[in-house]
């Protein structure tokens, strides 16, 4: 480990810190600038932003006189804790410090306490938007305290969800949750226990959960062997894509197999099962584009809610900014796109060379200023976007003229 990852000695280190320091206080410099220019334009614009508004809630529920250790609530927050007789709060484990101090300050915190929180650490998702289940979690195990007045209720029971998912669920998150990984053992306490019996009684085959391990490495072999096709070159997407449409073919009765049966809570009967009884869930939408591709590929029917489309797609944007761009170059975010694009394939450093040639006005000034008084690699970058931008601009208004000699043939037509 000392050979690979501890070789310089603590005088590089110092150095590196030292050349990096006025860079840095640049870039902390920049990102103040930007903050307060941020806030003028939304106050300008009156507008708030996600966090805004939580912020701003706790600057009306704060005393002008609270201090991060008193946090003394404001004549408003005084009201309102007059106003509610009860704070319930869902998705406890998501809260954030912020929220936690807007809760306290609406809250009774001197009485008998009027807070009622329910949560699941084991659902905590919002880390990213600095959630805290640190929160939830402490109050969890003071709470199991018979000494304090505040009372622990576990709600363990789960009606959601038929009796083997279930064990699949404790049997998987038994093995890998504990506190290191997940903040919570996975204990008794802890577990899903079955309560909806509603199934029990009905006669149908029970759905087994399943564990499927994609091994990229095997399945390379075994590709390269059959078709010559490199497996650890196809996305991790795509693979996990065939391998949901290869059960789901199973399922649907594709494969040569029967056909999988299903519960109809409508017609109260036994079935095939079809496309629609199938859903995949996903932890983020990040795949979703390449599964759905892949499944349709492989024709399977498919539909999923996504964003992006043909005018999201990166090189759809590029384009659009490069038309904009021709059309009037002083427009300095799609010229900026343009040359960040494999088009001319300028990176942030070089975008900064060239604004250094002229620090104010349009970028495109500065574009044509260090085209004029430089040469080199860069220069010739610069001249590779003029080129594009000629030949692409020439095409247009080809395009355009053979419109408008179209526009005039069909109207002499027309006359
Ligand atoms: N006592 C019950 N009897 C029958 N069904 C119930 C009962 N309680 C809840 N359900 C059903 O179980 C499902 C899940 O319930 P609910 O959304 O209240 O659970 P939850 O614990 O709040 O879920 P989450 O963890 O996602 O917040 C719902 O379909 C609900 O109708």
């Amino acid at each position: 480990m000392k050979k690979h990852y501890f070789t310089r000695n603590l005088e590089g280190h110092v150095q590196d810190m030292q050349e990096l320091a006025p860079v840095i206080k640049q870039l902390a410099e920049l990102v103040n600038i930007y903050s307060s220019h941020f806030k003028k334009l939304k106050r300008e614009k009156a507008v708030m932003d996600f966090s805004d508004l939580e912020h701003y809630c706790l600057a009306l529920l704060l005393a002008d006189t609270a201090t991060p250790e008193n946090i003394e609530p404001s004549n408003v927050a005084r009201n309102l804790q007059q106003q509610f007789s009860e704070v319930l709060v869902d998705e406890y484990q998501d809260t954030n410090l912020v929220q936690e101090t807007i809760l306290k300050l609406i809250s009774d915190q001197n009485g008998a306490g009027n807070m009622f929180m329910v949560g699941d650490v084991k659902q905590s998702i919002y880390r990213f938007r600095h959630a805290e289940p640190g929160l939830f979690i402490d109050k969890y195990k003071r709470f199991a305290d018979e000494g304090i007045a505040a009372e622990r209720i576990d709600l363990a029971s789960n009606f959601r969800s038929r009796e083997l998912v279930l064990r699949g669920t404790n049997y998987i998150f038994r093995q890998i949750m504990d506190e290191r990984l997940g903040e919570i053992t996975y204990d008794q306490d802890a577990e899903l226990i079955y309560a909806n019996h509603m199934y029990d009684e009905l006669p149908y085959q029970l759905p087994n959960p399943e564990l499927l391990i994609i091994d990229r490495e095997k399945q390379e072999e075994k590709e390269t062997e059959d078709d010559g096709e490199n497996y650890l070159d196809l996305e991790k997407a795509q693979l996990e894509a065939r391998v949901y449409a290869q059960k789901i073919k199973r399922w649907i009765g594709k494969e040569g197999e029967k056909p999988q049966q299903i519960f109809d809570k409508t017609t109260q009967a036994q079935r095939d099962v079809q496309y629609r009884d199938i859903v995949i869930l996903m932890r983020s939408m990040t795949w979703a584009p390449a599964i759905v591709d892949e499944l349709k590929k492989q024709g399977i029917p498919v539909y999923a809610e996504l964003s992006s489309g043909y005018f999201a797609a990166i090189e759809v944007k590029v384009m659009l900014s490069f038309l904009k761009a021709i059309d009037n170059p002083r427009q300095d975010i799609p010229l900026a796109s343009v040359l960040k694009s494999p088009i001319v394939g300028m990176n942030e450093e070089e975008l900064s060379c060239i604004r250094l040639a002229s620090p104010r006005g349009s970028y495109y000034d500065a574009l044509t200023k260090y085209s004029r008084e430089n040469n080199g690699v860069l220069s010739e970058k610069v001249n590779r976007f003029f080129i594009a931008a000629e030949r692409l601009s020439q095409a247009f208004q080809r395009r355009c003229t053979f419109r408008a000699d179209l526009a005039n043939i069909q109207g002499n037509r027309l006359l």
